[in-house]
């Protein structure tokens, strides 16, 4: 998929182009000409249907332009339809002697073609079209779309054939060049204040790299098939263009085992436990980090509850913790070398258990209640280090952060709009700690301003009880299995919080619908032999 991917800010696209044409190799005209073509190329690849042309009755094609350079798009890829022998017609919004000059000149270029109808907002639409090609707006988004809101409702009453089968209006695939045109490229949302139609498209081609608002917010489902088309930007780490996001990857050897070490070179992780009744969130997260690869898990109820796990996993031991006191006593053991605090621990343990665990140093992972207790406490928040993550979903992490879970939650009124991205790293600066939002589009941001997305839009049965429990687990174990200070500079808490997301996602993917959270830990050893482990 994207594994490793740069997903690129709109500012970053912006400066890789500017760039490229600053170099002398290529041009803006040239660019936009690639641009129009990589789009009729991926509509003839995902619809080989329309290579073939019948004479009698061509397909038909609406391209819609916008005032800007994606507009310019939109007048190549109309020029080039006809040229394939389509009929196509060509809505136009904007002034055309305001339009950039590499839009008007494939404007004029259009216009020796075929006709252009101005886009009439206030007119009901009579769309009529085997494919839609949106190029209303696209990087440039730059405010809110309130005005076409009708507009969009008819697209979408076309596309779902809402008037009826012998309707003149029917749309069979609605592509988007860039980003659907009311999508916020850097966040993934609709830029509207009015209620926009949930409408998703076919396919969107964009150009060189994704961009942040494909893969988070409302992207990945109103994109449809995202098409990432080269169109032979170059690019550098030199390029001043601030760092990137990427799409996480993992690789075998990020869990590999070497033949001479023994179970101690894997770490020893403990997993606290709550009261009676509570044990099965906590033995999930064990049973996870076992699977992971922790040399040894050792699970830490209340002494009342130990009762509660005398059943498998045999490879599981059992010690109990009663108070902070015993916890940083057997923290005294230097081989332990991660914890894993909060599920089903209850918040008032998690809370008098937290100080213990984070004096420690230790990696630790924080979740559920430990979160909750971390949000009532927040004398406990300088505590934080670099060692810990903190994995909330977005519940958890508004009662940490409500003011940047605020902020997310207002209606953007301009483009870039603010993103979970933007919320996760600002977490993770604040706090000092490596924070992993969870979601369909998790997204795992570090102290030291790294950040990576995981899209998990394909997997919506990962959404079920206990799932984040196991998530948690896996952390742990990758996190015990590598103690801070045998971690070479790259090898981060932030990076074994990323991995785990990516095989929390694949051990879902391998087992398929039906899945409950007890099933993913032993889909592992499968993960594991897929990536050739
Ligand atoms: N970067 C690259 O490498 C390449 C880029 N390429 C293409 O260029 C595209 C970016 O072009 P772009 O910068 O001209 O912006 P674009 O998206 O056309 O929109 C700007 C216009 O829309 C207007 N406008 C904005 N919001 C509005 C609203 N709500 N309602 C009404 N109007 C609104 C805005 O008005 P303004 O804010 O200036 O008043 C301005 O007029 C990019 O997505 C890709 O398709 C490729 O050709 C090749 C390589
Ligand atoms: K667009």
């Amino acid at each position: 998929m994207l594994g490793g991917t740069e997903i690129l800010t709109t500012a970053q696209m912006r400066a890789i182009e500017s760039a490229a044409i600053d170099s002398g190799k290529v041009t803006g005209l040239e660019l936009m000409e690639r641009a129009g073509a990589a789009v009729v190329d991926a509509i003839l690849a995902k619809w080989p249907e329309y290579a073939e042309r019948p004479e009698k009755f061509p397909w038909r094609a609406t391209v819609l332009c916008g005032p800007g350079n994606n507009g310019g798009d939109g007048f190549v890829i109309a020029r080039l339809l006809a040229g394939l022998g389509w009929e196509t017609t060509v809505e136009f919004y904007g002034d055309a002697d305001r339009l950039p000059a590499d839009a008007r000149l494939n404007y004029d270029r259009w216009c020796k073609i075929g006709k252009v109808y101005p886009l009439d907002l206030d007119v009901q639409q009579r769309f009529k079209a085997d494919v839609l090609v949106d190029a209303l707006f696209g990087i440039g988004l730059s405010r809110p779309v309130d005005a076409f809101c009708d507009y969009f409702d008819d697209i979408y009453a076309a596309v779902n054939n809402v008037f009826g089968g012998k309707s003149a209006t029917t749309i069979d695939r609605l592509v988007a060049v860039d980003v659907p045109s009311f999508l916020c490229a850097d966040s993934g949302r609709v830029l509207s204040r009015e209620v926009m139609p949930w409408l998703e498209y076919d396919m969107t081609v964009t150009f060189h790299r994704p961009k942040i608002g494909h893969v988070i917010g409302d992207g990945p489902e109103l994109c449809g098939a995202l098409v990432v088309a080269d169109i032979g930007l170059f690019q550098s780490r030199s390029d001043h263009v601030g760092d990137f996001t990427r799409a996480v990857s993992v690789r075998a050897s990020d869990f590999a085992k070497h033949a001479f070490s023994h179970k101690f070179d894997h770490g020893h992780a403990l997993i606290i436990a709550g009261g009676i009744g509570h044990g099965g969130a906590a033995r999930l997260s064990a049973r996870a980090a076992l699977r992971v690869g922790a040399g040894l898990v050792t699970l830490c109820p209340p002494k009342s509850a130990l009762i509660e796990h005398s059943g498998p996993p045999d490879a599981l031991m059992r010690r109990a913790v009663d108070d902070a006191a015993t916890l940083a006593e057997m923290l005294t053991d230097k081989r332990i070398s991660a914890l894993c605090i909060g599920p089903g621990c209850g918040v008032d343990r998690a809370g008098a258990l937290l100080p213990a665990v984070l004096e420690s140093g230790r990696h630790c992972v924080l979740d559920a209640d430990a979160l909750t207790a971390l949000a009532g406490k927040p004398d406990l928040l300088p505590g934080l280090h670099k060692n810990c993550v903190l994995t909330p979903h977005a519940g958890e992490f508004a009662r940490l952060f409500p003011d940047l879970a605020e902020r997310l939650a207002e209606l953007p009124e301009r483009g870039p709009a603010y993103s979970k991205l933007d919320a996760a790293r600002q977490a993770s600066a604040r706090c000092g700690a490596v924070v992993l939002l969870k979601g369909p589009d998790t997204v795992i941001a570090g102290p030291d301003g790294r950040a990576e997305i995981h899209s998990a839009y394909d997997v919506p049965w990962l959404a079920t009880a206990g799932s984040g429990d196991v998530l948690a687990g896996l952390i742990t174990g990758l996190l015990a299995r590598n103690p801070p200070e045998y971690a070479v500079s790259y090898s981060t808490a932030f990076q074994f919080a990323a991995n785990a997301t990516a095989l929390h996602a694949a051990a879902a993917r391998r087992f398929g619908p039906g899945l409950i959270a007890d099933d993913l830990p032993d889909q592992i050893p499968g993960v594991f032999r897929d990536l050739a482990v």
